[in-house]
C-alpha cells in the first residue's frame, strides 16, 4: 500500500486509465468527476459508464466524488486530467491557497486557451505552486491500451528529481514502465504540438495521401517541433526520446488517436463543427493550434505544417488546396 494521499481531477478516458494504474498500485485516490450520473454508476457498478467502461474500479481504493474541494484538501498529490480548454473553469472556485505545499501532476497535453500558456505555468501563476512541486506525465500512451494492460511507457518530467521519482514510483506497475526526465517545458510543448501534427496526418489520410507522404510529414514535423521548442526554451535535450518522438509517433499512427481521427474527418470534407460533434472525445490539437500560432508571432519559427493545419481549421482554406501548398514545403 502506497501511503500518499492522491486526487485525480477529471472523468475522461485518460483519468480513468490513470485511476486504473493507481488502483493497481493500491494508492488510495479521491476521484473527482463532473458527471453525477457517472459517479453514482461507478459507486454502484465499479465501472465508468462513459469512458473505458471495461476498467474495473476497485471500490476499496478509489473514491469517486463530486466534491472537488474535498478531494483536493484531503490529498497531497493532485493529478490534473481535464482537457486544457476546461481547466480554468473546473478549478474556478478553488481557493488560491489550496494547492500550497501539494504536488501537482499535469497529465494534460494542451495549453490554456486565451492565455496561451502551458498548464503548469497556469498552475504556478494562479495557485502559487512552486516549480519543485510540479510534474508532467508524458510519453506515448493511449488510455485504451492501458485499459487492455498492453505494455506501455510513461515519462514523468519535473525540475525536481525527488518529485519525479515520487510520481514514478506511484505509476510504475505490471504493465507500465516509467522513467523520469528533467524538462517540463520541452516535454509539454512537444506534447502540445504532436497533437497538431496528428491532425495534419489525419487530414492527409482523409485526402487519400499514402504512407510515403505521412512518413515525410512526420519526419518534417519532428524538425518543426525541434525548431519551436529550442526557440522557446533552449536546452540540451534528446528529442528522439520517447517523451518527444515516441509520443509524436503514437499519436500520428495510432487508430486510437482522437487528433488523427478529427483530422481525418476534416480531410474527408467534414466541417470543424460536425467533426467535433461526431467525436464524443476531445481533440486537444484544435485548441493548441490557436495558442501555438499566437505564441509564434513573437518567435517567428518556421512552422509550415502547423500553419497549414491552422489555415484549414481556423481560416477555412480547403484542405486539398492547403496540402498542395504544404507538399512543396516538405523534403
Ligand atoms: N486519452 C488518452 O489516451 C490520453 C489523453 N491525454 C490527455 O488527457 C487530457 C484529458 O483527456 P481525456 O481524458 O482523453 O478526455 P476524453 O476526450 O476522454 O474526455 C473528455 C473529458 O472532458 C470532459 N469535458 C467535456 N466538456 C467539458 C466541460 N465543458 N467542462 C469540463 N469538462 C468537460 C468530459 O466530461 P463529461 O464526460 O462529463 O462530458 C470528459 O471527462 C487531455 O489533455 C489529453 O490530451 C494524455 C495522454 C493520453
Ligand atoms: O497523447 C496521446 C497519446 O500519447 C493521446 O493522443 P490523442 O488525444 O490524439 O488520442
Amino acid at each position: 500500500m502506497n501511503n500518499s494521499k492522491v486526487a485525480v481531477i477529471g472523468g475522461g478516458s485518460w483519468a480513468t486509465a490513470i485511476v486504473k494504474i493507481l488502483s493497481e498500485n493500491k494508492v488510495v485516490t479521491h476521484w473527482w468527476l463532473r458527471n453525477q450520473k457517472d459517479i453514482e454508476h461507478i459507486r454502484k457498478f465499479h465501472h465508468n459508464p462513459s469512458y473505458l467502461s471495461s476498467v474495473n474500479i476497485d471500490a476499496d481504493i478509489i473514491r469517486p466524488t463530486e466534491d472537488l474541494e474535498l478531494a483536493v484538501r484531503e490529498s497531497d498529490i493532485i493529478f490534473l486530467v481535464v482537457p486544457s480548454a476546461f481547466v480554468a473553469e473546473v478549478l474556478l472556485h478553488l481557493d488560491t491557497q489550496i494547492l500550497k505545499g501539494k504536488i501537482v501532476v499535469s497529465a494534460i497535453k494542451g495549453m490554456i486557451p486565451e492565455e496561451n500558456i502551458l498548464v503548469t505555468d497556469y498552475i504556478q501563476k494562479r495557485f502559487g505552486v512552486l516549480e519543485k512541486d510540479i510534474a508532467v506525465i508524458a510519453g506515448p500512451c493511449h488510455a485504451e491500451e492501458v485499459a487492455m494492460e498492453k505494455q506501455s511507457y510513461l515519462s514523468v518530467a519535473s525540475e525536481a528529481r525527488e518529485t519525479a521519482i515520487r510520481i514514478e514510483k506511484m505509476l510504475q506497475c505490471r504493465f507500465i514502465n516509467v522513467h523520469t526526465i528533467q524538462d517540463v517545458v520541452g516535454v509539454e510543448y512537444s506534447a502540445v504540438i504532436k497533437n497538431i501534427i496528428a491532425i495534419a496526418c489525419g487530414v492527409a489520410h482523409g485526402l487519400n495521401y499514402g504512407d510515403n507522404f505521412q512518413a515525410v510529414l512526420v519526419s518534417n514535423a519532428m524538425q518543426e517541433i525541434s525548431r519551436f521548442v529550442q526557440a522557446i526554451y533552449p536546452k540540451e535535450r534528446d528529442l528522439n526520446a520517447s517523451a518527444y518522438l515516441g509520443d509524436l509517433l503514437v499519436t500520428t499512427y495510432s487508430q486510437f488517436s482522437r487528433n488523427r481521427t478529427f483530422g481525418n474527418m476534416i480531410g474527408r470534407g467534414y466541417s470543424v463543427k460536425s467533426a467535433q460533434m461526431e467525436m464524443d472525445m476531445v481533440a486537444e490539437g484544435y485548441y493548441a493550434l490557436k495558442s501555438i500560432f499566437e505564441i509564434n508571432k513573437k518567435y517567428k519559427v518556421n512552422i509550415p505544417i502547423i500553419t497549414a493545419v491552422y489555415n484549414v481549421i481556423y481560416e477555412r482554406i480547403t484542405p486539398i488546396i492547403e496540402f498542395k501548398i504544404l507538399q512543396e514545403k516538405l523534403n
